[in-house]
């Protein structure tokens, strides 16, 4: 029987590489994402590969769409095995300059999405009486806090929080909940963060940023979407069954914990 996962936010970036992954590992995945445009876009390339993929619009910040991407996984292939919280936003502003919109934007897309699509995912294990997996995009921001990533290193920390408290209340359901730490990868997120640090700094020009953060990086290059897709398509797979409440760090030697 072939498994059936949902990838939030996998119109591009990481999402991207994690469910063409999925879709090599076998399994049937919904790509998902708020971008309706680059969503068909994704799902025509994919289609053409000859994989077995469906694309649902969503916001994950509202509890109704994350309840209603379960709903159209369920309708269209049968049955949902993995969920993935992959959607999320950066915010970059030093912190004194943090307003209540920076705050309410990340938190309700980074963690109320997460909760929500948790939650959503777990109603649809238990129905099903099989054991299913949630894995959560956490980052190497949920366990160090960066200067100009206040809100953000926040919405990582509770997402790790998360977590583990929803592993702990699931696991008698036989539902895993796992997160990946990335480190620093060359997405549009990174080309944002790059932006928005050079014009708060006199001096950096732009990439420099991103070229800061990446030289510290042990293994010498920064990450790409494949190196977090191999850790995610590991937490998707039945050799990672007796793995919960866990935020593992993928970063080429960066936070050490
Ligand atoms: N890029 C990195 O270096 C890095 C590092 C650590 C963690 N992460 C985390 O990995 C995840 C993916 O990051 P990325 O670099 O691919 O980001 P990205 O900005 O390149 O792509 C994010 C995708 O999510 C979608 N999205 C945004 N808001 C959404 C919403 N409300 N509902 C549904 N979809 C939405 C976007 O349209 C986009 O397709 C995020 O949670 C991010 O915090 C990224
Ligand atoms: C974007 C992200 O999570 C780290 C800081 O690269």
């Amino acid at each position: 029987m072939e498994k059936v996962a949902v990838v939030t936010g996998s119109a591009e970036g990481l999402g991207k590489g994690i469910a063409h992954r999925l879709c090599k590992d076998g399994f049937k995945v919904v790509v998902h994402d708020i971008n309706e445009p680059m969503l068909n876009q994704t799902v025509k390339e994919f289609k053409e590969e000859g994989f077995d993929v469906h694309g649902v619009v969503g916001n994950v910040a509202k509890r109704e769409d994350q309840f209603n991407v379960v709903k159209e996984t369920v309708a269209h292939f049968g049955r949902l095995d993995v969920f993935i919280n992959n959607a999320g936003v950066d915010a970059i502003t030093p912190f004194l300059q943090v307003e209540e919109e920076e705050l309410n934007r990340s938190f309700q897309i980074n963690v109320n999405g997460t909760v929500f699509g948790t939650q959503a995912a777990a109603e649809q294990f238990i129905k099903q009486e099989t054991k299913g997996k949630v894995i959560n995009a956490c980052s190497i921001a949920g366990h160090e806090s960066y200067e100009m990533l206040s809100t953000y290193s926040a919405t990582k920390h509770a997402v790790r929080s998360f977590t583990h408290s929803s592993a702990k209340e699931l696991a008698k359901h036989q539902i895993t909940v796992n997160a990946y730490c990335p480190g620093i990868a060359k997405t549009r997120m990174w080309d944002r963060i790059d932006e928005e640090m050079v014009k708060h700094s006199d001096n950096l020009k732009p990439g420099e940023a991103f070229e800061q953060y990446s030289s510290a990086i042990a293994l010498q290059r920064y990450q790409t979407p494949e190196d977090v897709a191999n850790l995610v398509s590991f937490l998707a797979s039945d050799d990672a069954d007796y793995i919960t409440g866990q935020t593992i760090l993928t970063d080429g030697g960066l936070v050490y914990r």
